[in-house]
């Protein structure tokens, strides 16, 4: 935690729509004239394409069939925990992509499967936001919970989860629907072991659950849209939430226990400014005191 220099984490599993939501984050840091430095999970990822196959390979051939971009360790998360603590403390710090597609590739003029150069942020940002799969984690090793300010997770009902992950990896990424079975498969020892603890963790979970049947999400033909989804929005520490201004603000939501409401899927944009706005400008006013 660093009152000085904040940092946002939000985190979600392949396909649970972390870059969506990034997208709403920016609205806000635009309207608010927040300048954040954006950090992608991806980034810390240890291998590219090629070495995560040979050691894949290898870990397999030493019986290690849990290992995974899920696990902790195909990840770099000391530099990632560094990170965090460095901006925490000065407000620098430095990052790199990992290239997934060919769009990418254009604009970062690096093929996919690579990673860009370790680069410097910006100076005289308000903020760091964190998107991916690691931005919650407390193991033996590491704990990047602890340096996070405000603690988002994005954690669709796997059914959905799974059906936006094939979606997005077939559409933009070129993978064949039984190849990215295979991974959601291969990834499942390290989705339990390191992917759903961090959801304690978080102080704030968004979870969209769709309201049409997802039974076989292997041969759904599309993502269910927002109206025909609701959303789960559970808070850690409900004291200080405004839940009866929420309720009365969010047209059709409900409270269905004293720290989560229900919100129509239509309005998660709409509830994620008036939930998060406050608590982003919180943050940037107590660091300029700081
Ligand atoms: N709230 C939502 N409603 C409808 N589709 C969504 C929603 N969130 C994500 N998606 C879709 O799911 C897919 C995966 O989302 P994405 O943000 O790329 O996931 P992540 O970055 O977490 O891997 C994309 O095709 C995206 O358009
Ligand atoms: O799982 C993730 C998480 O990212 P995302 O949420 O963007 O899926 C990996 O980055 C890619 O799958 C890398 O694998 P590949 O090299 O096969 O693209």
């Amino acid at each position: 935690m660093s009152k000085k220099h904040p940092i946002i984490s939000v985190t979600g599993s392949s396909g649970a729509g972390t870059s969506t939501v990034k997208h709403t984050f920016d609205q806000i840091f635009r309207r608010e004239g927040v300048n954040a430095v954006s950090i992608e999970g991806d980034a810390f990822h240890r291998f590219n394409r090629k070495d995560m196959k040979s050691e894949l390979d290898r870990q397999y051939a030493g019986g290690n069939v849990g290992f995974s971009h899920f696990s902790f360790e195909a990840n770099e998360l000391k530099e990632l925990e560094k990170v965090f603590s460095q901006y925490g403390e000065t407000g620098t710090g430095r990052t790199r992509h990992y290239v997934h597609d060919a769009d990418e590739a254009e604009k970062y003029g690096v093929p996919p499967g690579e990673f860009t150069d370790w680069a410097p942020f910006e100076d005289g940002s308000d903020l760091l936001f964190y998107e991916g799969l690691h931005g919650s984690v407390v193991n033996d090793d590491v704990n990047i919970a602890r340096h996070a300010d405000l603690k988002i997770g994005v954690v669709p009902v796997i059914n959905l989860e799974w059906i936006q992950k094939i979606h997005r990896d077939k559409e933009k990424r070129g993978y064949t629907t039984e190849a990215i079975t295979d991974v959601i498969l291969r990834r499942m020892y390290a989705y339990v072991h390191c992917i759903c603890p961090q959801f304690t963790e978080t102080d704030i979970n968004f979870q969209r659950v769709p309201v049409v049947d997802t039974s076989n999400p292997f041969v759904a033909r599309w993502i269910p849209t927002p109206d025909e989804s609701l959303v789960v929005i559970r808070f850690r520490n409900p004291r200080g939430i405004d839940f009866s201004y929420l309720v009365s603000m969010i047209h059709g939501s409900w409270m269905s226990r004293a720290n989560s409401i229900v919100i129509p899927g239509g309005k998660l944009d709409l509830a994620m400014q008036l939930i998060l706005t406050p608590m982003i400008n919180r943050l940037v006013s107590e660091s300029k005191r700081a």
